[in-house]
């Protein structure tokens, strides 16, 4: 027998009528590339979302279909997620530092009707648009020299609009992976998984959302959703600073200026940010929290920003996973902990929020599930209502048949359920039949004062299978040689993960999210040869 509760359906409109009834005159400003400001608030971002999907019904857009946007962070790409979705259709966020194959590939296979753009990508259009026969209509965030601008699109609307009513279960959004691992694959965040996901992402020992924040999201919104941060901050009615631009004396400017709480963001974020504050004696801002994710934050930014009052949020996930799977942040033992303890434990990867469950198979036997002791490396899995199930178009189910997503990560659990990544299942280095950590390497190899970046790859040997080699970029102005890496990793790493040679080089490659590219690492250097 069923409860005797309402019917509500979970549909993201839910999230922006609250935000816009609740919080309607909370702030969303934006910093334009060309260096103005704008400044909106929770009820004109509905208010445009309206008008938005009157006019994608006007262009003969139905529910179900796609609309891309290939866009930095502002106030108007805040206003397609909910306009996009208020129409019953799926909007697709693109990145732009995509190859061109890849937009090729990804804006064919979603099928989208409609892209609209930043100015500063239309370079990308005009090099694409005939390779995009299913496009049938460009627009413009910015200016519209070119195209229709989006002020003008949705200016000719009145915003007399109902939303389009649906099953919860209906894609709102479908995201990429980034192909590091093949072609990319798609990824429908359904209206129902986001909303949960963003529910999740309000406990306070997520991502930190409350009406007092004043958040600026670095992370794109083009990347996994900006981490559901634009729904869990409508959730919240908090306030948003968004920058249409990346340049850290922007966000310097605007984190102290608007007193920015939190933010969120990859580690070369903070990079950048230490750099330009150093160069220009400036102190960092003083914010509560940085959610750092994407990839491992090393230990140099967690003690600064610790140091500086700063909580760090070190953030686990993938855009398989909405994509927060874990954050990190102060454990009930916090307070007793000294600070090394404390720096030490935000380095790993935190615990999982309340809807995800985690665990770690054999690496080679994966039906093989170990024990969280704090030791024992595995293949990490997860499932959970935010988790992917298959890939969009995929003919198969991308979960083992108990219904765990293998993501491709290796880690441990701990007992008290924090997990700690050591490696990706296809960079992890197999040798003499025992895994070293790749991660763990580099990691450490950072470190070293004249290191700028390291990347550590495992290349053939006919006697160990695998050993580690290690390629080094030096800080400008800097110089050492492979013994002076190889004497400062020996304390730091077992004797046997000692790499065999350290190769320096001009240029490490990355990602079109800013990750180091170990594919394009190997391609480079297929030819090398290690000596037995
Ligand atoms: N805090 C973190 N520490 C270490 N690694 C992380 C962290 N957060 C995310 N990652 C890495 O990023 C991966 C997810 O990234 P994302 O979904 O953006 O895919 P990608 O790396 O860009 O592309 P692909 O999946 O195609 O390789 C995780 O599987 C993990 O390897």
């Amino acid at each position: 027998m069923l409860g005797a509760m309402q019917e509500w359906t979970m549909r993201v409109t839910h999230v922006i009528d609250h935000a816009a009834r609740e919080a309607g005159t909370r702030e969303i400003l934006t910093y334009w590339a060309d260096g103005t400001e704008t400044r909106t608030d929770w009820a004109g971002i509905r208010r445009d979302a309206l008008k938005m999907a009157q006019a994608l019904q006007r262009l003969g857009l139905k529910p179900g279909d796609k609309v891309a946007s290939i866009a930095m962070n502002h106030a108007r790409h805040l206003v397609s997620w909910f306009g996009v979705a208020g129409m019953g259709g799926v909007l697709h966020t693109v990145n732009p530092r995509l190859f061109e194959d890849q937009l090729e590939y990804i804006i064919n296979h979603a099928d989208d009707r409609v892209v609209i753009y930043d100015a500063m990508f239309q370079p990308i259009i005009d090099k694409m648009k005939d390779r995009w026969p299913k496009v049938e209509h460009y627009i413009c965030f910015d200016s519209g020299e070119h195209t229709t601008s989006f002020e003008d699109w949705i200016g000719a609307e009145d915003g007399e609009f109902e939303w389009v009513e649906g099953d919860e279960r209906e894609p709102c959004m479908i995201c990429y992976t980034s192909g590091t691992t093949g072609n990319p694959k798609g990824v429908q965040y359904e209206h129902r998984s986001t909303i949960l996901h963003a529910m999740a992402g309000l406990q306070p020992s997520a991502l930190n959302c409350m009406t007092s924040s004043v958040y600026l999201p670095v992370v794109p919104m083009f990347h996994a959703a900006s981490w559901g941060l634009p729904y869990a901050g409508a959730m919240a009615g908090m306030k948003f600073v968004f920058s249409q631009v990346n340049d850290p004396a922007v966000l310097d400017m605007l984190m102290k200026r608007e007193g920015v709480t939190d933010s969120a963001g990859v580690p070369t974020v903070w990079l950048a940010h230490f750099q330009y504050c150093d160069a220009n004696n400036l102190e960092l801002p003083k914010l509560r929290a940085a959610t750092i994710g994407g990839s491992a934050a090393p230990k140099f930014m967690i003690e600064r920003l610790m140091k500086n009052g700063t909580r760090v949020q070190h953030a686990w996930g993938m855009t398989e996973t909405s994509p927060i799977g874990t954050v990190g942040g102060p454990t009930h033992d916090w307070d007793q902990l000294s600070f090394e303890e404390q720096v030490a434990k935000t380095m790993m990867q935190g615990r999982p929020i309340f809807g995800v469950e985690l665990r770690t198979v054999d690496l080679d036997d994966p039906t093989k599930v170990l024990p969280r002791d704090g030791k024992t490396s595995g293949a990490l899995q997860i499932r959970g209502p935010w988790v992917v199930k298959r890939y969009f178009k995929a003919e198969e189910d991308a979960v083992t048949e108990d219904g765990w997503f293998n993501t491709g990560d290796v880690g441990m659990l701990h007992p008290d359920g924090t997990l700690q990544l050591t490696d990706r299942t296809k960079d992890v280095i197999k040798s003499g039949g025992e895994w070293i950590s790749s991660v763990e390497l580099e990691n450490a190899a950072v470190g070293h004062p004249a290191v700028a970046e390291a990347a550590c790859i495992g290349m053939f040997h006919p006697k160990w299978d695998e050993r580690p080699v290690l390629f080094v970029v030096k800080k400008e102005g800097q110089d050492c040689d492979d013994k002076s890496i190889l004497n400062f990793l020996s304390d730091k790493v077992a004797k046997w993960w000692l790499p065999d040679a350290v190769e320096f080089v001009d240029d490490i490659p990355h990602t079109a999210t800013g990750k180091i590219s170990k594919k394009d690492l190997r391609d480079r250097f297929a030819d090398y040869k290690l000596e037995a």
